[in-house]
């Protein structure tokens, strides 16, 4: 459709016809400073989708003590991760756009944001609209759904189009935890990395971020997706992989409340209590490596894993932007696409 010559020179561009795909991720800090990870915390821990409590009782807790104490601790966990490129996730979520884009082709617009900081998905949905896209495929890129998360991303995208007079066609991304292309792509990358070791791991550790539990009795799916991804994954490893025993944990506990069980940590000094000496680790919820994967799994779990005992130690990648990770991707994309592309 072309613009019509009648238009008021004030009115927007008008232009229809594209179809947009917008890959996003949960958000990371602009630099590895205090500073920087305190602005993204307070966007981040204010959501009512990840911490359920009570307004102004939470509101002294995260001014009053989290976000004078936690930004310095935090601030060093990136500084150990940070790259040359900016925040892994970033670095990350950007090179999975971008090759989603060069598998697709010029047909569609691929883009990426970030549910909390930049680039953020009320600017994304703009310059897609811009770009003259009227039908939007918006794909959280959390295998596993949880409130904290994917809900938390369709929170905003509602949000965002409250805010525009002239809106596109909106389509999301389900969940995939249990989607064949899922774990194929996953046993294909995680195979790979096995073989690839200087040793033979007695047990593969897959460690999912946690929640809250009460999240569980609430009626989030989340748990239950994550068990289910590893059951489908074990399963699709044992055949060449007979040997490695798999075992499931839940990472990354914050706050006082009682997390998802068993805690990765606690796992880690258990099995090498138990006299396991050789461990690799993969985090089959993260569709990149992030912080939680790259410091508190690759240099926090290994030195819990070495102080109770065990000897090699290894972490896999996440999926990122490898040949794997980006077919499994693109196929579900595709799917989603169906009538519009
Ligand atoms: C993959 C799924 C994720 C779920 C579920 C999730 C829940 C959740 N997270 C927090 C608190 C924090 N998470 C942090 C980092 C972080 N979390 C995820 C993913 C999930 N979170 C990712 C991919 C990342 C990495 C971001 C990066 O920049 O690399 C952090 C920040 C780091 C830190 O200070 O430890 C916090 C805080 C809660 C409370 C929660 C569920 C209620
Ligand atoms: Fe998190
Ligand atoms: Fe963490």
């Amino acid at each position: 459709m072309t613009p019509d010559a009648n238009l008021p020179a004030s009115h927007p561009p008008v232009s229809f016809g594209k179809v947009g795909v917008m890959l996003v991720n949960l958000g990371t800090p602009e630099a590895a400073t205090p500073a920087a990870v305190r602005t993204y915390l307070a966007e981040f821990l204010w959501d009512r989708r990840v911490v359920e409590i009570p307004r102004p009782v939470w509101w002294l807790i995260l001014h009053g003590i989290i976000l004078r104490t936690r930004p310095a601790k935090s601030a060093h966990a990136y500084a150990q991760v940070w790259t040359k490129d900016g925040s892994p996730l970033a670095f990350h979520t950007k090179a999975q756009a971008a090759t989603l884009q060069a598998h697709l082709g010029d047909g569609v617009v691929v883009d990426w944001a970030m549910r909390y900081g930049q680039p953020s998905i009320p600017a994304v949905l703009e310059k897609m609209k811009a770009a003259g896209c009227d039908r939007i495929l918006v794909a959280p890129l959390y295998p596993q759904f949880s409130g904290a998360t994917t809900a938390s991303v369709i929170d905003k995208l509602g949000e965002a189009l409250a805010a525009m007079r002239w809106q596109p066609a909106i389509r999301t991304l389900p969940p995939y935890y249990d989607d064949a292309a899922h774990i194929e792509a996953l046993r294909k990358d995680v195979a790979a990395q096995l073989r690839a070791l200087a040793f033979k791991p007695e047990v593969l550790l897959l460690s999912f971020h946690g929640m809250p539990e009460r999240t569980l009795h609430l009626g989030d799916p989340y748990h239950c997706q994550c068990r289910k991804t590893a059951r489908l994954l074990g399963a699709a490893l044992a055949s060449e992989f007979p040997d490695v025993r798999v075992e499931t944990s839940f990472q990354s506990r914050f706050g006082r409340a009682k997390w998802l069980e068993p805690s990765t940590e606690d796992v880690l000094a258990k099995l090498a209590g138990e006299g396991v000496r050789s461990l690799a680790i993969a985090a089959p919820g993260f569709s990149s490596d992030c912080v939680e994967t790259l410091e508190e799994l690759a240099i926090r779990g290994r030195e819990v894993f070495e102080e109770a005992g065990g000897k090699d130690y290894a972490v896999l990648e996440c999926l990122n932007a490898r040949e794997a990770g980006m077919e499994m991707i693109e196929a579900l994309v595709r799917r989603e696409l169906g009538g519009w592309a």
